[in-house]
């Protein structure tokens, strides 16, 4: 009984509802410009709807029409549906034209859609070339080096003309080179001793305080003749000197090296009147200096012990007169021995102010710098900055003796940009072979070569002394070849790990234009670091690859059993 108004009640709410939704159908219809238009919009009903209109979600909306645009669902609880959303923006903007050809009222269609501007893509810089690379941050002396050829030689008989490097030395220097079987002069030295030895009076002076000399830096080829070129300049401006002084100080970094170049001074210098000695620590680095020749400079900066390029070169350098000192000075108080200043002859002009008496007036204006000259020779010339900025050149002049090997007219530019990159060169008369081999053969491979080749004369490195040992007992030429100077034939046992002591180990061959074979071992697991790294530096195809055949091999490895059990 109870159950009826309120049916009634529902009834008519259901009516009204009914009413209204019928209503908004129509409203809808009138609305759309044409019939079964799609408009791209999903209505949703007011709060008051009943929970079947609740139905129509747009997310579902939209789920139907993305999935399944092509059949539309035509339920009466969900006439929407039928209303189809454009799948893309770009049919949006088709309808949107074709409204604006078909109503030409501008207020009532809608306006084109601005299409976005379309920006470029961005795209990676070009990578800058390996030679710009190279010269970034490259000291600018060594842009303008003075490059050199190395095939260059001038005989010593016919170099008479001003400028010849022959030219500039002295007559007993050129009796001595002829007695020593020196008749002509390399390129290094060709270029070197015009620009140590110059002309003019006044340039040859040893102490040139205002107006100092400028300082060298020498890349050549190992066998080159580097020595010669500074060795001869030396004596030739020291051999005038009176008083004996520490003039020149040369720095290298073995004790082989010290041995050899030391006894190329004696046989240069003999009879000069000059006394050459090897530093042991145990004496000061006086003041009167002159020149420091830093030679192997590679090699010598890589090394820091005891700051030895700090000490030395604040030795090349005059302490600052203290007021106490000048104020003693004039006075006449202070005693000689408070200063480690004797008396040469000839002071450099920088120290004077250590004198144990008051310094002689000169032009106000002349600023007394100390002259001592900066001389560098390596055969992998660094390029580092920080390594060159350390040796605080003055001025520095370079000299490249290189070639570039695919091209023969070397121009300036290339040439520096080796020696920037680290393509060193190498003696012309110089042939490399290497050889793959298992780490157990490689004694094998080495006795088989020194044989197959009748080698009586070779100088061997190995990575270890224990190696050494063991191939003592291999070969006794090796004992014979000891006591000679000149190896025609150079092996690497163990390869080298990098270039710049490859190019020293082949470079023990093949000096002064002299021919020689070097020959490198390369175990199986060095062969690809050992060819990338001769890749990177442009050097793969001048080494020849060597084959031992394996029947040889185990050959010898027979014999070698036999001869060790019996
Ligand atoms: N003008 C020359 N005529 C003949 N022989 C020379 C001449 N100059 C140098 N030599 C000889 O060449 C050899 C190599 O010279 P030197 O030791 O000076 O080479 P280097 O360029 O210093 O090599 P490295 O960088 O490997 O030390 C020496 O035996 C030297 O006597």
């Amino acid at each position: 009984m109870e159950a009826a108004p309120k049916e009634i009640s529902k009834t008519k709410a259901k009516q009204r509802y009914l009413r209204r939704k019928k209503e908004r159908r129509k409203h809808r219809k009138q609305a759309q410009p044409k019939a079964g238009e799609k408009t791209g919009v999903v209505e949703h009903d007011s709060d008051n709807e009943s929970e079947e209109e609740d139905v129509e979600e747009p997310a579902q909306v939209m789920e139907v029409d993305e999935r399944e645009p092509a059949v539309p669902s035509f339920t009466e609880d969900t006439p929407q549906k039928t209303e189809k959303r454009p799948k893309k923006r770009r049919k949006l903007s088709e309808d949107a034209e074709e409204i604006t050809t078909n109503d030409p009222a501008p207020s009532r269609s809608p306006s084109p859609v601005a299409a976005f501007p379309s920006f470029p893509l961005p795209t990676l810089p070009d990578a800058p070339t390996e030679s710009a690379l190279a010269l970034q941050g490259l000291d600018q002396a060594l842009i303008d080096a003075e490059v050199v050829d190395p095939a260059v030689v001038q005989s010593m008989s016919d170099s008479n003309e001003q400028g010849d490097a022959g030219a500039c030395l002295s007559e007993e220097m050129r009796k001595r080179l002829h007695d020593l079987g020196i008749t002509e002069l390399f390129a290094v030295q060709t270029a070197l001793l015009p620009f140590l030895l110059p002309s003019n009076p006044w340039q040859k002076a040893l102490y040139q305080p205002y107006d100092p000399p400028r300082d060298i830096c020498v890349s050549a080829p190992t066998g080159s003749g580097k020595t010669l070129a500074y060795a001869i300049p030396i004596i030739e401006i020291l051999s005038t000197r009176i008083v004996t002084r520490l003039r020149a100080l040369i720095v290298l970094p073995t004790r082989d090296l010290v041995t050899q170049v030391r006894e190329t001074f004696e046989a240069i210098g003999k009879g000069r009147g000059l006394k050459i000695g090897t530093a042991t620590g145990q004496h000061s680095f006086a003041h009167e200096q002159s020149q420091l020749v830093i030679d192997e400079a590679d090699r010598l900066l890589a090394q820091s012990y005891q700051d030895w390029l700090i000490r030395i070169l604040a030795a090349t350098r005059p302490p600052k007169a203290s007021a106490h000192h000048v104020l003693e000075d004039l006075l006449g108080t202070s005693s000689p021995d408070e200063h480690s200043c004797n008396y040469p002859d000839a002071l450099n002009p920088a120290f004077m102010h250590l004198l144990p008496y008051p310094e002689f007036p000169s032009f106000i204006s002349e600023k007394k710098e100390g002259s001592c000259q900066k001389l560098l020779f390596s055969a992998t010339l660094t390029r580092d900055p920080a390594k060159l900025a350390s040796l605080e050149f003055r001025d520095p002049k370079y000299f490249v003796v290189h070639r570039r090997p695919e091209q023969q007219n070397h121009d300036i530019e290339n040439s520096v940009l080796d020696v920037a990159t680290e393509r060193f060169t190498f003696p012309d008369t110089l042939k490399e072979h290497m050889v793959i081999c298992e780490t157990a053969k490689k004694p094998l491979v080495l006795f088989h070569l020194v044989h197959q080749y009748h080698i009586s004369n070779a100088l061997i490195f190995t990575k270890s002394a224990e190696s050494t040992a063991r191939l003592v007992h291999l070969f006794d030429f090796f004992e014979k070849s000891q006591s000679s100077s000149f190896f025609a034939n150079h092996y690497s046992y163990d390869a080298p790990v990098d270039m710049r002591k490859y190019v020293h180990r082949v470079g023990r061959t093949a000096r002064a234009g002299k021919e020689g074979d070097a020959w490198t071992l390369v175990e199986e697991q060095e062969a690809r670091y050992f060819k990338t790294m001769m890749k990177n530096a442009s050097h793969l195809e001048k080494i020849k690859r060597e084959r031992v055949r394996g029947r040889i091999l185990n050959r010898l490895f027979r014999i070698t059993r036999m001869l060790w059990v019996s």
